[in-house]
């Protein structure tokens, strides 16, 4: 796409045919018209499509809506999520196969460690595998509930929400009869279904609300209220709802406490806390970071495990990696600090610190392997920049979105370490959301 300077005024419901796609960033793909880039979500890059301008505000840019598929991709197929049919901003690419809804994903990685990370073209082709079925994989699911009590899925960048369809992320059973219950209007249930296969519901209100007879009010510690961070969290929606100043949990179905398990390993850990949503997400990430280390730091002694959680990745590096003495755990969420404290009890392998990563990287041994697994915004310069002054033989880095860790690989690379492996893994399938995980070694 030549880069011409827009030529003609735009405005909000303007229609027009644009080919030319490519996959972007955020589930869309981008074009250009009269000079101009033209975002537009529901269609893919070997289509021509008649768009209707949403959004003309910019004047280099636009966001359209499909209105009509004039050419069809042989890769569209009818939407696999019910909801996202309906209009849920839940399965942003449930209308492609999945095959190929991972090339695109590999492209859009590849194409922002380019534009973001500034590394040269083509330097990194990143495969992005599958990890299983295209649905029926989360164990862990966040609603809405709207005006009438009823729950569903969140229409995208909206507070409106879908109800009466599914979305077909959940495994099977995570939402049956969910309802059948009429929860308070503007609430957000969690529903998880844990590794002894026991059902948890929880609805958080924003405010505390008179304790009904039938429910259990309190937050994960037993306390009537919380003030939880949901940073680590996955998705945009979800933080901007989880920003309110305080909530009050209540139990309405199984506990406010899941187990978790990795191998043999057992964690206890509230309902609303983090944990990973795609089933096979732990062992296969924690399998990928052990072969990393295996590969690039036999020898190693000391590991740092960052954004670290409950330790998972820990306590595989502990298991798996001959010779490792201890692997320091940073996390800041106290739900999981202890949950990893009661796990790792009496395993003097691993310390677990409970502190903003910032603080506390001054404080802990010097480092032959650091992990690092942030949530969405990424690790950022400063903690990039500690990591690599510490000088450890590999880095780790495990992003959940695709440009702030494309912008962290870049500033490693600028502060001399370079990517040797880069794997992607297909953890939200029918989304455009990927998994990527590099292994990083000093320039010498
Ligand atoms: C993507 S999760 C990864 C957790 C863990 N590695 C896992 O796979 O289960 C990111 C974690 O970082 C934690 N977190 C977010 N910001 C943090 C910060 N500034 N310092 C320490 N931990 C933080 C969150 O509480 C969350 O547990």
């Amino acid at each position: 796409m030549s880069e011409q300077r827009p030529q003609a005024t735009v405005t909000a419901g303007d229609r027009f045919e644009i080919d030319g796609l490519r996959a972007a960033h955020g589930g869309v793909v981008v074009g250009r018209h009269d000079g101009r880039a033209v975002f537009v979500r529901n269609a893919l890059p070997d289509e021509r499509v008649l768009v209707e301008v949403t959004d003309a505000r910019k004047p280099s840019f636009c966001h359209a809506r499909v209105i009509e598929i004039l050419d069809p991709s042989p890769h569209r197929i009818d939407p696999l999520c019910p909801a996202a049919a309906a209009g849920a901003g839940c399965c942003d690419l449930s209308f492609v196969d999945d095959t190929h809804a991972r090339s695109m994903k590999s492209l859009v990685v590849g194409d922002l460690l380019e534009r973001v990370g500034g590394f040269e073209t083509g330097q990194f082709e990143v495969p992005v595998r599958s990890l299983g079925a295209p649905s029926g994989w989360r164990t862990r699911v966040r609603m809405g509930v709207d005006a009438t009590g009823t729950p569903g899925t969140h229409v995208h960048a909206s507070d409106a929400i879908v109800v009466g369809v599914d979305c077909a992320q959940p495994v099977d059973g995570l939402l049956a009869d969910l309802t059948a219950h009429r929860y308070r209007p503007g609430s957000e249930l969690v529903v998880v279904l844990d590794a002894d296969g026991a059902r948890h519901l929880t609805e958080i209100t924003a405010s505390g609300p008179p304790e009904p007879t039938d429910r259990r009010s309190r937050d994960r510690q037993g306390r009537r209220r919380s003030n939880r961070s949901y940073s680590g969290d996955r998705g945009r929606a979800q933080r901007s709802r989880a920003v309110r100043p305080r909530s009050v949990e209540t139990v309405i179905a199984g506990d406010a406490m899941a187990v978790h398990r990795v191998g043999d390993r057992r964690w206890d850990l509230p309902v609303t806390a983090f944990w990973q949503a795609h089933r096979e997400a732990p062992t296969r990430y924690g399998a990928t970071v052990v072969s990393m280390a295996q590969a690039y730091a036999p020898s190693a002694r000391v590991a740092w495990d960052l954004y670290g959680g409950v330790g998972v990745f820990a306590g595989q590096l502990v298991d798996e990696l001959d010779g490792l003495d201890r692997v320091l755990v940073v996390e800041a969420d106290t739900a999981a600090v202890t949950a990893a404290e009661a796990t790792f009890a009496g395993d003097d392998r691993v310390r677990i610190v409970r502190a903003p990563v910032a603080d506390a990287l001054d404080t802990l041994d010097a480092p032959d392997i650091v992990v690092v697994d942030p949530p969405r915004s990424g690790a950022g310069r400063g903690v990039v920049g500690t990591i690599c002054a510490a000088e450890p033989e590999l880095v780790v880095h495990i992003g959940c979105d695709a440009a702030t860790f494309a912008r962290d690989l870049g500033t490693y690379r600028e502060l001399g370490y370079r990517p040797v492996e880069i794997e992607g893994f297909d953890a939200f399938p029918m989304t455009h959301h990927v998994e990527a995980i590099a292994a990083l070694v000093p320039v010498r």
